[in-house]
């Protein structure tokens, strides 16, 4: 079969990382083809020269055999290559139909918005894409989101899509939507580069798979000649065990409570209570209120009525800090926007909290926050230059453990993780979830909202909410299918 895309020996450096060191994949027309390996391996930054936003220091792209087209001409690129990011590219403050036309009226003249409006409906039902062209972007949820980025795509003509860990923010059913569309798509020529730290899902999407480590290209083969242990161990260098989660005894201290807690269009009537020792977990679709209900306990947003306790502390409602100084540390599902500063270094971001403690008079001492940040980053793994360094000049993954740092680095009392291992790798999951619990172990309650089943096997419980609702409160022990009927509101 002939190559629709290849990038050979590509070189990328920053500063004194090497990103990509003479790496190489080659995708076949009409394949989906994985990319994978550990945070920091180097695939964000392939993706961003496959689509011709950056220029590789040494090597070539080719596309269909010929060379791509030049970086200034992005018209050319638009034809040949679109990526769907976890991150949204449309502008959340233009429709739906502005956002698929954007960049493309016509020089000099004046917009036809009637017009505008019935080509974007006729696009929007070329693809089958149940979207109203007058939404506003931002109203869109994720899963729209990623559809009319589709669409937007395919209209430019390109027959290549990048998809770079879509699934991270999508529900069980959402996955299932996403890949119907994907094999149709398949059937329909698109060839498609998939990028995801779900193991399964390369195994249920994509025919080949090729695997990044260190900046380099490890193997590429079919995937179904490629065992799920011998994948990890190409990622990681070494074989790799399934993470084991603890037992312990929960105390008796009630750490981090919620009494009578509503939210209108979210969730009603919910009393929660995590204990000393414990870790219980909030599980349900997207639609069932869990990130809400968390949020409001951290002090993210406030709730309608009801009361929120840290540590034996009422804490004001939507005050963060007020739950800080209670004792709460927390991971927010959106690490963009209330996880870190990107312009501020790893050192900085991580510390943030104990930024009053380190030195006399709120005075942070550089010596203490550097020695601190530095512990962090031995403890997590997260690679980096060092302390200095931009967290915004960090893979996704590594900006992830950023986040989780910052949440456990003042040694809190109650930990709430909201989706805590969001575009981490295999192995870096273990060390997450593995400093949840050692911080359990230490006396911290903790609580963790999660669409990943293996974050939920190391919880005490599980509280499954459905439509703004906990309706079951589910013990240690239970099977996947089990857990995911009440998720989905099925009874079995
Ligand atoms: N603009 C930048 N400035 C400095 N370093 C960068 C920049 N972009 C990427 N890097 C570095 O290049 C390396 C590769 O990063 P990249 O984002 O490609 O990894 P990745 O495989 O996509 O990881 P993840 O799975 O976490 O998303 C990392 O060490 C990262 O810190």
């Amino acid at each position: 079969m002939k190559n629709h895309v290849e990038a050979r020996d590509v070189v990328k450096r920053f500063g004194p990382t090497t990103a990509l060191n003479g790496a190489k994949i080659a995708i076949a027309e009409g394949e989906t083809h994985a990319l994978v390996g550990r945070n920091g391996a180097g695939k964000s930054t392939l993706v961003s020269i496959l689509t011709g936003l950056q220029r590789p220091d040494a090597g070539e792209v080719l596309f269909s055999g010929e060379a791509a087209p030049a970086l200034a001409d992005r018209d050319a690129w638009r034809q040949r290559v679109a990526c769907v990011y976890q991150k949204p590219t449309i502008i959340p403050a233009l429709t739906v139909a502005e956002n698929l036309f954007l960049n493309r009226q016509s020089a000099g003249r004046l917009i036809n918005w009637r017009g505008l409006r019935a080509r974007a409906r006729e696009l929007l039902n070329t693809y089958e894409v149940d979207v109203d062209a007058q939404a506003l972007a931002g109203d869109l949820t994720v899963e729209q989101r990623q559809l009319v980025e589709i669409a937007r795509a395919l209209s430019f003509g390109a027959r290549f899509i990048i998809l770079d860990e879509p699934t991270a923010r999508l529900d069980g059913p959402a996955i299932e939507r996403l890949f119907t569309r994907m094999r149709s798509l398949r059937e329909q020529g698109v060839t498609m580069m998939y990028i995801s730290h779900h193991l399964d899902e390369i195994y249920e999407i994509c025919q080949s798979v090729t695997v990044f480590r260190d900046a380099r290209h490890v193997l590429t083969r079919p995937a179904a000649d490629l065992p799920h242990d011998e994948l990890v161990a190409a990622m990681t260098g070494e074989a790799t065990t399934a993470y084991e989660a603890r037992t312990r005894t929960p105390g008796d201290t009630v750490v981090l409570s919620g009494e009578g807690l509503s939210l209108a269009g979210r969730y009603q009537d919910v009393d929660i209570s995590v204990r000393s020792g414990e870790v219980v977990g909030l599980a349900g679709s997207a639609s069932s209120g869990k990130v809400g209900l968390a949020e409001t306990l951290v002090g993210l947003r406030k709730a309608d009525t009801g009361t929120v306790t840290v540590n034996g502390t009422q804490v004001r409602q939507g005050d963060v800090p007020a739950a800080m100084r209670a004792g709460l540390g927390f991971v927010p599902e959106d690490r963009h926007h209330e996880g870190f500063v990107p312009l501020l270094s790893v050192g900085e971001n991580a510390t943030f909290p104990i930024a009053r403690k380190l030195g006399r008079y709120g005075m942070v001492s550089p010596t203490r926050r550097r020695d601190k940040a530095v512990e962090m980053i031995k403890n997590l793994d997260i690679k980096t230059e060092g302390p200095d360094q931009p967290v915004g000049d960090l893979s996704g993954g590594n900006a992830q453990k950023v986040v989780f740092a910052r949440a456990l680095v003042d040694d809190p009392t109650v930990l709430v993780v909201i989706n805590p291992t969001a575009g981490v790798d295999v192995k870096a999951k273990q060390a997450l979830l593995g400093a949840v619990e050692d911080a359990v172990d230490r006396g911290a309650g903790a609580v963790v909202v999660s669409d990943e089943l293996d974050d939920l096997r190391i919880c005490d419980r599980v509280l499954v909410m459905f439509h703004g609702r906990v309706v079951q409160d589910v013990p240690r022990g239970w099977a996947d299918h089990e857990l995911v009927a009440v998720m989905e509101g099925i009874e079995e």
